[in-house]
């Protein structure tokens, strides 16, 4: 049997993890992020980007933060939302265009244009801290995604036709915006750069609510990414509130549990389970208790025929009546008579 460690096995355990952390926070492009967000209002935080060996780069806490505590108090100024595109030279191109844009394809087309203006982009330090590439299934080999289990194939092929026809239902657009560029428009907002782009806001956005406006389509526009507090990861088991502070017009998120100095700072993402994840932000969370265990209806038919009658009529009716293709089960609840039943199949 494994032996546990006591309190200073632990003690020694976190110190070699504290080793094999890298802290960033010197390199060039941290201190002119730094730099850039405190011209912009932002006050200097306790937070360091930090390479962690188990989650790659994070922020980890150089003090002691208590339940309550605030992690992180970002100012609008800080924000990049579709304030900042119709503001900016897009603005106009946007407000023309028919059918309205979305706010997706407004935020994105802004990164891949500010990106390309380089040393002239005003976004310049956070963009040169954003990753080249991501880990969504949406940037893997075809037949690597085949290899995945069949409901998240099936997601993941349905992530990469999504992206491929935001591009494509797009690309009249992309070509109105000529006037803007010396080169052709469809060489900058190409395909790997727009599928970069979705990325970078589907895995990176917080939440903040915008009113509607006449010159977008109908989808909800909630996104707003937000410099440096966007390089704080996922842990299913802490909590935290976030949302943006109305009166004092600043994003802010505060713990509701401890953190020791020097520990790596976690945010929630939301109950998602390893599937999810996947799709959504590329990694899996060990020891995640939102785990999930998918079932296609014809399995977990013919295991409740191994079930008794009496038990499992009302189901079956329930599954039949819904017409539903994959069950999902919560690995907490998912009832071991009825896995025992799935294994015989
Ligand atoms: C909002 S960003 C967080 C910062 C990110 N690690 C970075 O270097 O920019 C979200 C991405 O971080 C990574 N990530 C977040 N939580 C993680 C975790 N617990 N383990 C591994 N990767 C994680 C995933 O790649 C995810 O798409």
């Amino acid at each position: 049997m494994k032996k546990k460690k006591g309190r200073t096995g632990r003690r020694r355990t976190r110190k070699r993890m504290e080793v094999s952390a890298v802290n960033q926070s010197c390199d060039i492009r941290y201190v002119q992020l730094r730099k850039w967000l405190k011209n912009r209002g932002f006050r200097e935080s306790q937070l360091r980007a930090v390479h962690f060996p188990d989650t790659g780069r994070g922020l980890m806490t150089t003090h002691l933060l208590q339940p309550g505590d605030l992690i992180i108090s970002l100012p609008e100024s800080c924000l990049l939302t579709t304030d900042t595109v119709l503001e900016s030279y897009l603005g106009n191109y946007i407000r023309r265009w028919c059918p309205p844009v979305s706010p997706m394809l407004a935020l994105c087309t802004f990164l891949v244009t500010e990106r390309y203006a380089g040393d002239r982009s005003l976004w310049k330090p956070y963009l040169d801290v954003l990753p080249s590439s991501y880990d969504c299934p949406v940037y893997w080999d075809p037949e690597i995604v085949t290899l995945l289990p069949e409901p998240v194939r099936q997601k993941a092929e349905q992530q990469r036709s999504i992206v491929q026809e935001f591009y494509s239902s797009h690309v009249l657009f992309f070509r109105s915006l000529q006037s803007l560029f010396r080169e052709n428009p469809e060489s900058i907002l190409s395909y790997d750069a727009m599928r970069w782009a979705w990325c970078t806001v589907n895995t990176r956005t917080v939440y903040m609510k915008h009113a509607q406006r006449d010159c977008f389509s109908s989808e909800q526009d909630v996104y707003a990414l937000a410099p440096f507090l966007d390089l704080l990861n996922h842990s299913p088991g802490v909590q935290v509130e976030a949302a943006f502070n109305d009166e004092i017009r600043r994003y802010e998120i505060r713990t509701k549990v401890q953190y020791r100095k020097y520990d790596q700072v976690f945010i929630c993402y939301g109950p998602h389970d390893n599937h999810r994840l996947l799709l959504e932000y590329g990694f899996v969370a060990a020891n995640n208790p939102h785990q999930s265990v998918y079932v296609t209806t014809g399995k977990c038919m013919l295991g409740l025929d191994f079930l008794p009658k009496k038990k499992t009529t009302r189901r079956v009716d329930l599954i039949k009546a819904r017409d539903f293709k994959i069950l999902k089960f919560s690995c907490t609840h998912f009832p071991q008579s009825l896995a025992n039943a799935v294994k015989l199949c």
